[in-house]
C-alpha cells in the first residue's frame, strides 16, 4: 500500500489550489469568440504587459500555441522554419506545422544547451537565388528552457543574437516559452528583456505556473489578430473561458515566486541522486527543474524497470529511454517530497549492480 505519492512525471501534473478554484467558481465570463469575456481580455491585457508585447491571445495548450504561432508566420506555402532537432516543436507536436500547415521544418542541431550555432542557422538559411527550387526561410523557432536538454537556459546574449541574425536576414523570431518564466528566474533576467528580440513567444500557464489549463501567445496586435483567426480555424474559439483564465491569473500572481524553490529542491535532488551508486546525474548542468538521471552501464536494472519500483514507492517518474528517466519538479513538490524521493532512489537501486566495482 503506497503511503506517500510524489508525483515528478512532469510540471504538468500539478491540481489546480483552492485560490484557483475559488477563482474559477467566481469568474467573470462571456462568449471569449465575441471578444467578451471579461476575465479572458484582462489575462490577455496582463500577459502582454509582463512580457513586453503589444498583445496576447489565450490558447488551449502550448502545442497549439507554437502551432498558431508558426502557421501565422508561415502563412505563404513554401515557407520553411529553421528549429532545433531536439526541440518540442519538432519531436513532441505531431509534426504539425507541416501535417496541418503545411510548413517545412529544416532542423539545425541542439547543442547541449538548447543552443544551435548562429552559423549553422545562418547556414541554413535559404539563399533566394535558389527560389525556383528552394522553399522560402521565414521563420527561426527558439525553445526557452529547452525541455529535452534538461531545462537549460538560452541567454538573454543569446536570444539576441539570434534576433540580430532573423532580422538581418527579414526572417520573424518564434520562443517556444513553455518554461520561459523557469529560464527568467534561472538567469535572473526579466521576462520581457529574455524575450525582447522575438516576434511571438508561447508561454504555458499548465507547466512551472501550475494552472489547470493553456497557454498565451504574445506578439505585435497584428500577429495577434491573426493568431485569433488561425485559433479559430483550428477550433481553438472558446466561449466562457474566463474560467481558465481565472486560475491562470492566480497562477501568475502566486506561482511565479516558488519557480526558484522548484530549481533549489531539483538541484538538491540532482546532487543527492548523483551520489547513489549506479547512478549519474550532470548536476552541475541543472539549471531549472528538470533533471535527467542516467543508470550506469553496470547496473542490471533499466529506465523502465527503476520507474516501476519507484511507483511501488510512490515516486512517479517518466522514462527518457531504456537507460535514462526524466524528473520534473513543481511547486506542488516539498522538500520533505524531495527527502523521500532520495530515499526511494537509495532503496531502489540497492543490490542491482553485476559486479562489486559499481561505484
Ligand atoms: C518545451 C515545451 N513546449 C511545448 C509544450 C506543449 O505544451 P502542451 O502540453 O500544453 O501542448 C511542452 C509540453 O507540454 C513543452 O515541454
Ligand atoms: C512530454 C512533453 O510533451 C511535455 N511538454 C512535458 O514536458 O511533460
Amino acid at each position: 500500500m503506497v503511503s506517500r505519492t510524489v508525483d515528478l512525471r512532469s510540471d504538468t501534473v500539478t491540481k489546480p489550489t483552492e485560490a484557483m478554484r475559488a477563482a474559477m467558481a467566481r469568474a467573470e465570463v462571456d462568449d471569449d469568440v465575441l471578444k467578451s469575456d471579461p476575465t479572458a481580455l484582462r489575462l490577455e491585457s496582463e500577459m502582454a504587459k509582463i512580457m513586453g508585447k503589444e498583445a496576447a491571445l489565450f490558447v488551449p495548450s502550448g502545442t497549439m500555441g507554437n502551432l498558431i504561432s508558426v502557421l501565422v508566420h508561415c502563412e505563404i506555402r513554401g515557407s520553411e522554419v529553421i528549429l532545433g532537432d531536439n526541440s518540442h516543436i519538432h519531436i513532441y507536436e505531431n509534426g504539425g506545422i507541416a501535417t496541418i500547415g503545411g510548413v517545412h521544418p529544416r532542423t539545425v542541431r541542439n547543442n547541449g544547451d538548447g543552443t544551435m550555432n548562429l552559423d549553422l542557422i545562418e547556414a541554413a538559411i535559404r539563399d533566394p537565388r535558389g527560389e525556383l527550387v528552394f522553399p522560402t526561410t521565414r521563420l527561426i523557432c527558439l525553445e526557452n528552457s529547452h525541455a529535452n536538454c534538461g531545462g537549460r537556459c538560452l541567454t538573454v546574449e543569446y536570444t539576441d543574437g539570434v534576433g540580430k541574425l532573423a532580422k538581418k536576414h527579414g526572417l520573424k523570431l518564434h520562443i517556444d516559452g513553455a518554461r520561459i518564466f523557469n529560464a527568467s528566474v534561472a538567469l535572473g533576467v526579466p521576462v520581457n528583456r529574455l524575450v525582447q528580440a522575438a516576434d511571438s513567444v508561447s508561454v504555458c500557464l499548465s507547466k512551472g505556473l501550475g494552472a489547470p489549463v493553456g497557454s498565451v501567445i504574445v506578439g505585435s496586435k497584428a500577429f495577434i489578430t491573426k493568431a485569433r483567426r488561425m485559433r479559430k480555424m483550428l477550433g481553438g474559439g472558446m466561449r466562457q473561458v474566463g474560467v481558465l483564465c481565472a486560475a491562470a491569473l492566480v497562477a501568475i500572481q502566486e506561482n511565479i515566486v516558488k519557480l526558484e524553490g522548484d530549481h533549489e529542491n531539483a538541484k538538491i535532488l540532482a546532487d543527492g541522486i548523483n551520489g547513489i551508486k549506479g547512478l549519474h546525474v550532470e548536476s552541475h548542468l541543472v539549471e531549472t527543474n528538470i533533471i535527467f538521471v542516467d543508470i550506469k552501464e553496470n547496473s542490471t536494472i533499466t529506465g523502465e524497470k527503476l520507474c516501476k519500483i519507484l511507483e511501488e514507492h510512490g515516486i512517479l517518474v517518466l522514462p527518457e529511454s531504456s537507460s535514462r528517466i526524466r524528473i520534473v519538479l513543481h511547486h506542488q513538490i516539498s522538500t520533505a517530497d524531495v527527502q523521500y524521493t532520495l530515499s526511494c532512489f537509495q532503496q531502489a537501486m540497492a543490490g542491482t549492480f553485476t559486479d562489486e566495482t559499481g561505484v
